[in-house]
């Protein structure tokens, strides 16, 4: 066996560099990494490359054993001996391997060129022409792990024809069954290749579309043929042992009693096992949901601040639909014309699609075994597709400023018949503030009809949009949450003064919460509920700092990951083409990496952010 050393480079970043980048070249051979002595971050590396070569043979990819040397285990272990760290690629098959600057030349000069400048330029995924290189990439395998979209032509096809396969051999109900996995392992988007992953879920959802019109219609069908025996508001029903399934002692969840809140909010509550209310929660819940009063929230991220809002809301919705109920009990169907059925009655805006969405389905679940329906208006959606859910007439709205004034300046008629709104609420204002991008959300307040004890009782017509007028107007609530709050300690003064509605202050931008709060119709008595720190940082978080030269930053970060990054992380870039280069590096690392940006489709942007959801 001819043994060839190799050094590839001295200093972590140097060998690490060229590691990851001859990796695809070790495919295949069998090849010996010795490790040499090391100090400063020979722990990292040590761990890093260890980790790595593990993960690459279990999964059969990388034939490499690891050998210590110079009597360091390559581990490290904080060994701090002195002198560069070395890597020695000793090959068996006397076929050319890699190295740092390169002598090889088995296989001609052009191909040396070319190694050379994979190895030499760190190439990122996109960077790498796999057909030129006659490489493909490993794939990593995740065990229990439903398989992510596979780039090679070759697998695709076996997908496609193990896709066929199961259709012509399963019956119906079982080939439903069998798509729902494939569709899971489409919508594991690949790092840096959103498009190609948005294409390839296209081909491979394209055929189940009638299939899942048909499940639509027939779910909506059941779902009617189920509507008379949806437990009525504020009805007994059997909903807790239906969901719930195993016991759940209410013993534990005695905090909530103080917030007194209908038996069907604390069956969800019992079914999403929340066993006490954040103190968000404790402090909004009472004055929102029992005093009829408007509220600014402010507290950390994660803090449960949509339930904060969100409860209060759908309270108040159940004990209306309870008292009618009991007035069509009691006084016949005259009464049922007069009461407000299937108007909006909460509008929530956030500021970005993802939050609209993930409150959206946050309040879903929470009315499950309601009545109350919630739909999400965002942009990036067929415009066609939002108009006919609002055609269905729900209760709550959850939307960002874009597209819900889009369709009320188009005349939408859900969103613009706003006399029986009872809920206004802006989300994360805070960050609705910010760039001042928000021309929209100064049009849908203007249109909002003035709160009681303003003008109350006459009709508004405001640029595109008209209220119409109100048989049965609403005492309207405005709900304000925000992650920072710096509110002036006159704030309640200028409200009642009505200071900030000056015609002066109206020309304003929406810069500041308290001009955005007061627009939005925020009353003088309003609950204000700072539970924010000065830190800002949340309470759950522990913010630890690395001094590291950029070099090491993706050996740091892959470190992190594989020693504590169990459960999901979130990894923040600076620019698209940094999340590019991080995302290629860890996906080539085994890591399950999902990207989200702006330059993405808004579909696939929602596809990562639900199966993040869904982890
Ligand atoms: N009382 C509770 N007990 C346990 N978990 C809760 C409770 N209320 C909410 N949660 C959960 O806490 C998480 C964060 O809640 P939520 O999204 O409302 O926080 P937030 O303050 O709005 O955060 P952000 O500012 O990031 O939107 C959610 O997963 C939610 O399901």
């Amino acid at each position: 066996m001819e043994k060839i050393r190799r050094d590839l480079g001295n200093g972590a970043s140097e060998v690490g560099d060229s590691i990851f980048a001859i990796w695809p070249c070790f495919r295949g051979a069998l090849v010996e990494v010795v490790m040499g002595v090391g100090c400063g971050s020979v722990t990292i590396w040590g761990n890093l490359i260890e980790t790595v070569i593990n993960n690459r043979r279990e999964a059969g990819q990388i034939d490499l054993s690891i050998v210590g040397g110079g009597g360091v285990a390559v581990t490290g272990g904080g060994a701090a001996v002195m002198g560069g760290l070395l890597v020695y690629v000793v090959e068996e098959t006397g076929r050319w391997v890699g190295e740092k600057g390169g002598l090889g030349k088995k296989n001609g000069e052009e191909d040396d060129q070319k190694r050379r400048r994979f190895i030499e330029g760190f190439l990122t995924l996109e960077e790498i022409d796999e057909v030129e290189y006659g490489l493909e990439i490993p794939k990593p395998e995740r065990a229990n792990k439903k398989e992510r979209p596979s780039k090679t032509t070759e697998s695709r096809k076996r997908k496609r024809a193990k896709k066929k396969e199961i259709r012509s051999k399963t019956t119906k109900s079982q080939e439903t069954k069998q798509k729902e996995g494939v569709d899971g392992s489409s919508g594991r988007a690949k790092a840096g290749s959103e498009e190609k992953v948005d294409e390839e879920t296209k081909k491979v959802k394209k055929p189940k579309k009638r299939k899942k019109k048909k499940q639509k219609t027939k779910k909506k069908e059941e779902k009617q043929s189920e509507g008379s025996e949806k437990p009525a508001a504020g009805g007994t029903s059997d909903f807790k042992e239906d969901i719930i399934g195993d016991s759940v002692d209410e013993a534990d969840y005695y905090a909530w009693n103080e917030l007194r809140l209908h038996p069907l909010l604390m069956e969800s509550i019992f079914r999403l096992r929340f066993k006490t209310p954040t103190p968000i929660q404790k402090a909004c819940i009472p004055p929102a949901a029992h005093q009829g009063k408007d509220v600014i929230g402010a507290a950390e991220t994660g803090s449960g601040k949509t339930l904060a809002f969100g409860l209060p809301i759908l309270q108040r919705l159940l004990e209306e639909q309870e008292k009618d109920n009991n007035l069509v009990a009691e006084k016949g169907e005259a009464v049922e014309k007069i009461a407000p059925r299937s108007l909006l009655r909460a509008l929530i805006i956030t500021p970005t699609r993802e939050l609209a969405l993930q409150v959206s389905n946050h309040l879903k679940e929470v009315a499950k075994g309601t009545n109350t329906r919630v739909v999400p208006i965002v942009g990036g959606m067929s415009t066609e597709k939002q108009e006919r859910l609002l055609q269905e007439r729900p209760e709550i709205v959850v939307g960002t400023p874009g597209r819900l004034w889009e369709l009320m300046s188009g005349g939408e008629i859900h969103l613009i018949e706003l006399h029986s709104l009872s809920f206004f609420v802006l989300d994360e204002a805070d960050r609705m503030i910010e760039n001042g991008h928000f021309r929209e959300l100064q049009s849908i307040i203007d249109i909002l009809p003035m709160t009681s004890g303003s003008d109350e009782g006459h009709p508004q017509n405001t640029q595109n949009c008209t209220t119409v007028a109100s048989f049965q107007r609403k005492k309207r609530q405005t709900f304000v949450f925000s992650a920072t709050l710096a509110l002036s300690a006159d704030f309640r003064q200028k409200l009642k003064r009505g200071s900030l509605k000056s015609k002066q202050s109206m020309n304003d931008e929406l810069n500041s919460i308290e001009t955005l709060s007061e627009r939005a119709g925020m009353k003088a008595n309003a609950a204000i509920v700072d539970l924010t720190n000065e830190t800002i940082v949340a309470d759950k978080l522990e913010e630890t700092f690395i001094e590291c030269r950029e070099e090491d930053k993706d050996a740091y970060l892959y470190y992190i990951l594989s020693v504590h990054g169990h459960g999901r992380t979130m990894v923040f870039c600076t620019s698209i083409a940094a999340l590019r280069h991080t995302s290629s590096l860890l996906c080539i690392l085994g890591i399950n990496v999902w990207t989200l940006h702006a330059q993405m489709q808004q579909r696939a942007r929602l596809k990562v952010c639900n199966s993040c959801w869904c982890l």
